[in-house]
């Protein structure tokens, strides 16, 4: 849905560079930036929000997201998402995005200043002279060069560290498990991949590029710490919670490691007397990472772009919970998600019981061109929402909700188009099987179509009310519905009618308005009838 900027409210959480503020204005928006602002004027502008930037200071809580009804998207200027409750958001239907590529390189750069800095001791030589002495005693450091770097996720961030590292004569290997799984090797150059076992037993020095997640998590234990090669260093600018800290201070104790360059701590900010803080072998930095003009800029402009992409197209780019697409992929699809939305309101209203198993088969040159996800995801919130589930059920919902459900969504066998350019299929079925109903459409001229209903070849425009029924194959049928409902005072715009087998067969009928509760029994009534129902679509 295409919204003007006047309808739309976007709130502004933490710190975003003027550039991106003054993107927002250039757009037509006028964000409402509340950082420092008191607990009441926050929550009156969340009440409101149609879309939230925030970077890592604000926590999108569950319940920052309950009080925010009207929230549509929640766009990170920066990576991580952690401080996102993505599912939370989810099941409310809410499009969390983030700002990739903006800070990739400033990033990199400041793993590499750590490195530099832990190597040659510069914050403790500073610190010294600050404090009036000019000597270096115990301030030896190491060459890099010809030293062995690992870098830990080999994603964007690790990739520029890996090759800056390489042009200061360092010999680089990483580890990262998603990008074996591709079987393509390693991205670059003279960086081998490696177990994490064999990076950490082999490297001088060890630098963190992978998000915080449910697996990466401690990831970096005790163990892990205590089998890193003696007088190693470690370099996390990724985030905290990938190290264990108390281990990594007993490690330091301990003369295993030689020092570790923190960006990112599990607490921010950390508590006074936080062990890792103040000590010569360790240099902590506040969460800098992202911090550089270029890095603030970028990733303000993408949340403006992003976030004006979303409300006039619709397009949810770089979202972590809903598909993308461009701006040309979505206008493409308007009419096929039109037509998916009535084939999903046609099953949903057509099930006498909760459908526990959706299969979706898309066919043909809208297959071919790319957003089959969409279509398909769009079909089963339009199938919720004629389930039970209310109008906020959306693609990015929609997933999670039929899961809670027991509903299996699958793709359907593929049987062709059928003889048309493109074809989508949808059968329903409930638990074991024993309902199922079936619509097959297409789109003719920007017009949405149902070409197979049930068992019935028709040419059907799924718009308005329509009675269905399954009845004995016998002459009058038809004649003996168009009678009553005429009797009503309702018209029968177009009816159309096909066997269905073993003496069976369907009518559609086009009406102009809804039968009320005693035509229905009337109709019902008819001998050869053995079920009717009326849908709005
Ligand atoms: N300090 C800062 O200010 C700052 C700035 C930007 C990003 N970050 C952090 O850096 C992280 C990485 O950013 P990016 O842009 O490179 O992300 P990315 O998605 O491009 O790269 C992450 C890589 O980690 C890999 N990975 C995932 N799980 C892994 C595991 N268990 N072991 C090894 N590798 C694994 C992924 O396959 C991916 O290649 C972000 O998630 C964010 O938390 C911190
Ligand atoms: O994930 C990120 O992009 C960084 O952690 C940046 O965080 P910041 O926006 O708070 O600087």
């Amino acid at each position: 849905m295409t919204r003007s900027p006047g309808e739309c409210r976007i709130v502004v959480c933490d710190e975003l560079h003027a550039d991106g503020i003054a993107r927002f204005t250039e757009l037509g928006y006028e964000p409402q930036v509340v950082v420092g602002a008191a607990p009441e004027v926050i929550h009156a502008a969340l009440a409101e929000a149609h879309a939230l930037v925030v970077r890592s200071a604000t926590k999108v809580t569950a319940e920052l997201l309950d009080r925010a009804p009207a929230l549509e998207v929640v766009c990170r200027a920066g990576v991580g998402v952690d401080n996102v409750d993505v599912a939370a958001a989810t099941e409310r239907g809410v499009v969390v995005m983030n700002t990739p590529t903006g800070n990739t390189v400033t990033t990199a750069e400041l793993a590499l200043a750590l490195l530099v800095s832990l190597a040659r001791n510069v914050p403790a030589g500073d610190r010294r002279v600050r404090s009036g002495q000019w000597n270096k005693k115990g301030l030896m450091g190491t060459e890099l060069s010809g030293k062995r770097l690992g870098v830990v996720g080999l994603g964007r961030i690790g990739r520029v560290a890996a090759e800056r590292a390489q042009g200061l004569g360092m010999e680089v290997i990483a580890h990262d498990p998603y990008l074996e799984k591709t079987g393509k090797g390693s991205p670059l150059h003279g960086v081998a991949l490696a177990s994490l076992d064999e990076l950490l037993q082999t490297c001088d020095f060890v630098t963190l590029h992978v998000p915080l997640t449910d697996e990466t998590r401690g990831m970096i234990s005790r163990e892990r710490l205590f089998a890193m090669k003696p007088g190693a260093r470690i370099i996390n600018a990724a985030r905290g919670g990938l190290i264990d800290e108390v281990a990594l201070v007993e490690a330091l104790d301990a003369g295993h490691l030689a020092g570790a360059a923190l960006d990112v701590l599990a607490q921010e900010p950390p508590g006074a007397d936080h062990p890792l803080v103040g000590r010569d072998d360790v240099i902590v930095t506040p969460h800098l990472g992202a911090s550089s003009h270029e890095a603030q800029r970028a990733v303000a402009l993408d949340s403006a772009d992003q976030i004006g992409a979303w409300f006039a197209d619709g397009v949810a780019n770089n979202a972590v919970n809903a598909p993308a697409g461009s701006p040309q992929l979505l206008r493409q699809l308007a009419p096929w998600i039109d037509l998916v939305e009535r084939m999903g309101s046609f099953l949903g209203q057509r099930a006498g019981e909760p459908i526990k198993k959706l299969e979706v088969t898309v066919h043909g040159k809208v297959a071919e061109a790319g957003g089959v996800e969409h279509l398909r995801l769009a079909l089963l919130a339009s199938l919720l929402r004629h389930q039970g589930f209310d109008a906020s059920v959306n693609v990015v919902n929609a997933p999670t909700l039929a899961a809670g459900r027991g509903l299996q969504v699958l793709e359907g066998e593929s049987e062709g188009s059928d003889g048309y350019t493109s074809l989508i299929r949808a059968r329903a079925s409930s638990r074991g099987g024993e309902e199922s109903h079936f619509v097959a459409g297409t789109v003719f001229g920007g017009q949405p179509r149902f070409v197979r209903v049930e068992g019935v070849y028709v040419d059907l425009a799924p718009q308005g009310h329509l009675l269905v029924t399954r009845h004995r194959d016998r002459p009058g049928v038809l004649g003996a519905l168009g009678t009553n409902l005429g009797a009503a005072g309702i018209n029968v715009h177009r009816a159309q009618l096909g066997a269905i087998g073993a003496g069976h067969a369907s009518a559609f009928l086009s009406i102009d308005r809804q039968p009320d509760d005693e035509v229905m029994a009337r109709l019902e009534e008819l001998e050869p009838i053995e079920e009717i129902s009326y849908l709005f679509l």
